[in-house]
C-alpha cells in the first residue's frame, strides 16, 4: 500500500510519526513524504525526496493519503483530486471534512462499528475528531454505549497545544515573563504578598507580555473562549460538543451536549468536568464498572484527594495513551447526576492515534 505522509514535519505530523515508529506501522506500507515548502529535500526515514503535497499527479498515485496539514490544506486539495477521480483513502486531523455527509470521523475504540459499516459501504474520507469530544468518549464511552446518557455538559480545560506549537512557546514565554517581573521580591521570603500580585497583575495589563499567538495573557489567567463565534452564543468549539460526538457515535435521536469551553495554562493535555444526567438511576458501583471495562486506555481513578491529585492531572498524563477518569460521584441535584472529571493528551487520542489506527484498520482489510 502506497501511503502518501502529509504535515508529518508539524506538531501533529511529529507525534503520529513517532507513533507510527512504535507501533511498527511502517512495516506494511510504502511511505511517500510530502511538504508544501520543502519538495526536493531529503525526506525521513531514507525515503527518498519529499514530493510537492500540492503536486495532484503525485497525489494520485496513493492508495492512502494521511494528512495533518490543516484545513486550508484540505478546503484546496481533496476536492481537486477527488475530482480527478482519485479513489484512495483520504485520513486527515483538520475539522474541514468532519460534518460531509461522506466523511467518517475515527475514533474507533468508540466507533468502530461505524467506520466498518462505512468501509462496506464504500466510503473513503476518514477524519479525526475534535480533541476534547474523543477525550471525552475515550474516557466515557462504556456509559454512552449502555445508552445511559441523557444528557451532557462538559466544562473544559484545554492546554495551549490546541491552538499550535508557537501558543505553547509564547505561554511558557508569558510564564517567564511573569516571574522575571517580581523574581526579586520572590527572593526575600518576607516581602508583602499584595505587593508581588500588584506587580504580576500590571504586568498582565501591560505590553511586556508576547501576546501575538493567543492575543491575550494565558499565564497567570485563563481564556473561556476557543475558536471563532457561531450560534446562539456557542463558541465553533463549544458546538462541535454536540455536532461531533452524535456524529462519531452515529445517534439516531442525538444527545444533547454543550459546556464552556475554556483555554488554561497546560501544555498538552485537555481537562474536562462533566456533569452526566443519566436516564436512570443506577448503582455507582456498577457506573464504574461501565467506565472502566470500555476499553484498555481508560484508567478509572478513585474518588479520593490522594488518587485524584496523584493520576487525574495533565501533569500525570501528559505523552501518554492513558486517559483517567475519576471524581465519579452522584450530584446532590438527584440520583440521575453524575459529576466526572477526565484529562488526557490532546496529541495523541486528541489527534494523531486515530489516524494511524486507521491506516491499521485498511492494512488488516
Ligand atoms: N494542534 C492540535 O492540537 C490539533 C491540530 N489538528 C489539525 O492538524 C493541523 C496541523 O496542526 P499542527 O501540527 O499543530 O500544525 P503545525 O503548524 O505544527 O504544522 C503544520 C505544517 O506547517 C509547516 N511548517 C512550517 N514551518 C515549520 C517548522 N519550522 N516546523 C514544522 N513544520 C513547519 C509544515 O508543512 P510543510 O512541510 O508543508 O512546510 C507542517 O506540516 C491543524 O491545522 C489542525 O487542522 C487536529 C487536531 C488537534
Ligand atoms: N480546537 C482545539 C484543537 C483542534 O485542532 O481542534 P480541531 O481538530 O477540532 O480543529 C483546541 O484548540 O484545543
Amino acid at each position: 500500500m502506497k501511503v502518501g505522509l502529509i504535515g508529518w514535519r508539524g506538531m501533529v505530523g511529529s507525534v503520529l510519526l513517532q507513533r507510527m515508529q512504535e507501533e511498527n506501522d511502517f512495516a506494511g506500507i510504502e511511505p511517500v513524504f510530502f511538504s508544501t515548502s520543502q519538495a526536493g529535500q531529503p525526506a525521513p526515514m531514507n525515503a527518498g525526496t519529499l514530493k510537492n503535497a500540492e503536486d495532484l499527479a503525485e497525489l494520485q498515485k496513493l492508495d492512502v493519503i494521511i494528512t495533518c496539514q490543516g484545513g486550508d490544506y484540505t478546503k484546496a486539495i481533496h476536492p481537486a483530486l477527488r475530482r480527478s477521480g482519485w479513489q484512495g483513502y483520504w485520513i486527515d486531523a483538520a475539522s474541514t471534512l468532519r460534518m460531509e455527509s461522506g466523511a467518517v470521523i475515527i475514533l474507533d475504540p468508540v466507533n468502530r462499528n461505524v467506520i466498518d459499516a462505512a468501509l462496506a459501504n464504500g466510503q473513503k474520507d476518514f477524519i479525526g475528531g475534535n480533541c476534547t469530544v474523543s477525550l471525552m468518549l475515550m474516557g466515557l464511552g462504556g456509559l454512552f454505549r449502555a445508552g445511559l446518557v441523557e444528557w451532557l455538559t462538559s466544562m473544559t480545560y484545554q492546554a495551549a497545544s490546541g491552538a499550535g506549537a508557537p501558543n505553547m512557546r509564547e505561554l511558557l514565554a508569558q510564564m517567564g515573563v511573569l516571574h522575571g517581573s517580581v523574581a526579586e521580591l520572590l527572593k526575600n521570603p518576607s516581602s508583602a504578598i499584595l505587593e508581588i500580585d500588584r506587580k504580576v497583575t500590571a504586568t498582565l495589563r501591560g505590553d511586556e507580555l508576547p501576546k501575538k499567538e493567543f492575543g491575550f495573557p494565558l499565564a497567570g489567567s485563563v481564556l473561556p473562549w476557543i475558536d471563532r463565534e457561531v450560534e446562539d452564543g456557542q463558541s465553533r468549539e463549544e458546538w462541535k460538543g454536540y455536532a461531533e460526538t452524535n456524529k462519531i457515535l452515529g445517534t439516531t435521536t442525538p444527545i444533547p451536549v454543550d459546556g464552556i469551553c475554556v483555554r488554561v495554562g497546560a501544555m498538552r493535555c485537555h481537562s474536562q468536568a462533566l456533569t452526566i444526567k443519566l436516564n436512570r438511576d443506577l448503582p455507582l458501583a456498577d457506573i464504574e464498572e461501565l467506565i472502566k471495562n470500555d476499553n484498555q486506555w481508560v484508567k478509572f481513578v478513585p474518588n479520593t484527594k490522594a488518587d485524584t491529585l496523584a493520576e487525574l492531572t495533565p501533569t500525570a498524563v501528559s505523552g501518554t495513551l492513558t486517559v483517567p477518569v475519576g471524581r465519579l460521584r452522584k450530584m446532590k441535584m438527584g440520583p440521575q447526576y453524575l459529576s466526572a472529571f477526565t484529562c488526557g493528551d490532546q496529541l495523541l487520542w486528541g489527534a494523531a492515534e486515530p489516524l494511524r489506527r486507521m491506516l491499521r484498520i485498511l492494512l488488516e482489510r
